[in-house]
């Protein structure tokens, strides 16, 4: 269980503000801390890191105070793992030499190379590969510590569309086999929503919600009457009725489906949401 309970005020653009959070993460949750420009997400991820102080509270990872009013654990005893949007990989090294720096054992590089499927490129130089690939090589090098907890500050939102969505499969694997409790900042409904079991809503400094993703973002907003562009985040069936969970911009929306229509989506296409008189047609 990881604990949070900090103030610390913060320069926002609009003036001085309270960073007051006060949650509890479960071990091995893979959770996202969601809210506008400048409400202090980042911040968190620095307090938890040891990065920041907090002006008063503590952080408590299970038995083990990282901070309190009297001290704070300096960030390289507190292990945890970070990924952040720029890579901060030494360029001059090759892939393995990046990994065996933040850890000096070859058979921990090995295993890391093979899940981040990088093993083709151990000796390519950090400047020859992709934005993409150095992302992968950035996670390998952040998992060597064999870190408790890993902080992901908005780490895909510099790779393009299909390279991100491969990312993200990348992230679920890691934590479906190492189980290690990962915090993401993250602005993007559908990421989120493959990723993080749970959200914490961040506004000005306060956390204002906490709920799953489809909780949270399963909010309608009226009628629609014009037509949109959507994914399918997901297919189900319920009493033999067949939904779609499809993302529209920023809004995640449940529409009911005839089983001619469920057998021709998947998860992932690209659709039309458009209303046909009272119902939703999909195509
Ligand atoms: N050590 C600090 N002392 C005072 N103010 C700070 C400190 N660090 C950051 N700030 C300010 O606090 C505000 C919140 O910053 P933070 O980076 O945490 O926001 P964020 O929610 O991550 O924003 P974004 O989504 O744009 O990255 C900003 O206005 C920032 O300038």
């Amino acid at each position: 269980m990881i604990e949070v309970c900090v103030k610390k005020e913060l320069n926002g653009s609009a003036g001085r503000f309270l960073l007051d959070v006060d949650f509890r993460i479960n071990r091995g949750d893979f959770v996202c801390i969601y809210g506008k420009s400048g409400s202090g997400k980042t911040t968190i991820l620095r307090l938890l890191a040891g990065f920041e102080r907090a002006s008063s509270g503590f952080i408590k990872v299970g038995d083990k105070f990282f901070c309190n009013e009297k001290f704070s654990l300096a960030p390289q005893r507190r292990n945890i793992g970070f990924l952040f949007q720029d890579y901060a990989l030494f360029d001059n090294m090759n892939v393995l030499k990046n990994l065996l720096f933040a850890k000096n054992d070859s058979r921990l590089a090995d295993k890391f190379l093979d899940i981040m499927d990088l093993n083709a490129l151990k000796n390519a130089k950090i400047s020859e590969l992709s934005g993409g690939q150095k992302q992968r090589v950035a996670l390998a090098r952040a998992l060597m510590r064999s870190p408790e907890i890993l902080l992901l500050d908005e780490p895909l939102s510099a790779v393009d569309l299909s390279m991100r969505e491969r990312l993200q499969d990348y992230l679920l694997k890691i934590h479906t086999e190492l189980k290690i409790t990962t915090i993401i900042v993250s602005h993007d409904i559908s990421e989120i929503y493959k990723l993080a079991s749970l959200v914490f809503v961040l506004n000005e400094g306060k956390i204002s919600d906490i709920a799953t993703p489809k909780e949270l973002f399963l909010k309608q907003r009226g009628s629609q009457k014009l037509a949109f562009n959507a994914k399918i985040l997901e297919l189900t069936q319920d009493d033999g009725v067949f939904i779609a969970l499809v993302l529209v911009s920023n809004q995640l929306c449940k529409v009911v489906l005839s089983s001619i229509e469920a057998r021709n989506f998947k998860v992932g296409d690209e659709v039309i949401l458009s209303t046909k008189a009272f119902g939703v047609s999909i195509s």
